[in-house]
């Protein structure tokens, strides 16, 4: 009889965010126990899952768990608390639903997840810490920088970029050849057809240039573990 090895999976975050990470771990059959961190106090229970405590506690775990992942919306704090994962020698994996469809020629990187009904086509890069979202997909060719939350419904056409922590709300679309900038949101519904540059919010159809932002980008490799614990 062949035993099939199970895993614990320690997730970040027991939002619906975290729930909905929770659900697709389960469903690859490659994890079967799953307990949350959440910094939300006296929380012990979400889905029938246990919140073992906040999320300073996850030293403590890392010979209890297989993997650990983080299930946070905002991009830069999700991008910040993986790196502390794996500084601390966390096993930090990638999720991908067994209903997706995700090319044998793409590469998808520890801390991302692509989500039901999610496409990534050959030759696609999507880089640490991204959500690739339900029904959202990411065409060929295309390189998705850390941090990047592709939402429900959004499209990004062949060989385009998206810059790191960049946010596509649901059901925006990304012309192919396109180069999306770094901190960049694409608000709902829009679609952008010219390159957009990094720390702006661009909106509606053809999307345009609404708001600016400061910019304050974070080289995360390069500053240490407590340094970086400090600034969660
Ligand atoms: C599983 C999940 O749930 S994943 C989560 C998915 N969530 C989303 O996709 C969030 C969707 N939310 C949006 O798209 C919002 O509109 C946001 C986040 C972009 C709003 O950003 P804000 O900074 O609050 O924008 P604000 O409301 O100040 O609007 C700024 C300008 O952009 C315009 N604008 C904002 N959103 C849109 C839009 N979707 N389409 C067209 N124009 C828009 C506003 O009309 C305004 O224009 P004006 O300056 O000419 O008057």
């Amino acid at each position: 009889m062949v035993v099939r090895k199970m895993s614990g999976l320690l997730i970040l975050g027991a939002g619906g965010h975290g729930r909905t990470v929770a659900d697709a771990a389960l469903m690859t059959g490659i994890w079967d126990r799953i307990a949350f961190l959440d910094d939300k106090e006296d929380l012990e229970e979400v889905s029938g899952f246990p919140v073992l405590g906040q999320f300073n506690l996850f030293p403590r775990f890392l010979n209890d768990f297989d993997g650990a992942f983080v299930a946070i919306g905002n991009n830069d704090l999700r991008l910040k608390l993986i790196i502390v994962l794996q500084h601390a020698g966390f096993n930090v994996p990638s999720i991908i639903h067994p209903h997706s469809s995700v090319s044998k020629r793409s590469k998808i990187a520890a801390g991302s997840i692509v989500m039901a009904g999610a496409v990534v086509n050959t030759d696609a890069t999507i880089e640490r810490g991204c959500i690739i979202n339900t029904c959202s997909s990411v065409d060929h060719d295309c390189y998705v920088q850390e941090g990047v939350h592709i939402s429900p419904g959004s499209h990004v056409g062949g060989t385009a970029s998206i810059g790191r922590c960049s946010w596509l709300c649901m059901n925006s679309c990304i012309g192919n050849n396109r180069k999306v900038g770094k901190n960049v949101i694409v608000a709902a519904g829009s679609i952008v057809i010219k390159d957009v540059p990094d720390d702006v919010m661009v909106a509606g159809i053809p999307a345009i240039i609404k708001k600016r932002f400061g910019g304050d980008h974070i080289e995360h490799e390069n500053i240490s573990l407590s340094a970086l614990y400090e600034r969660i």
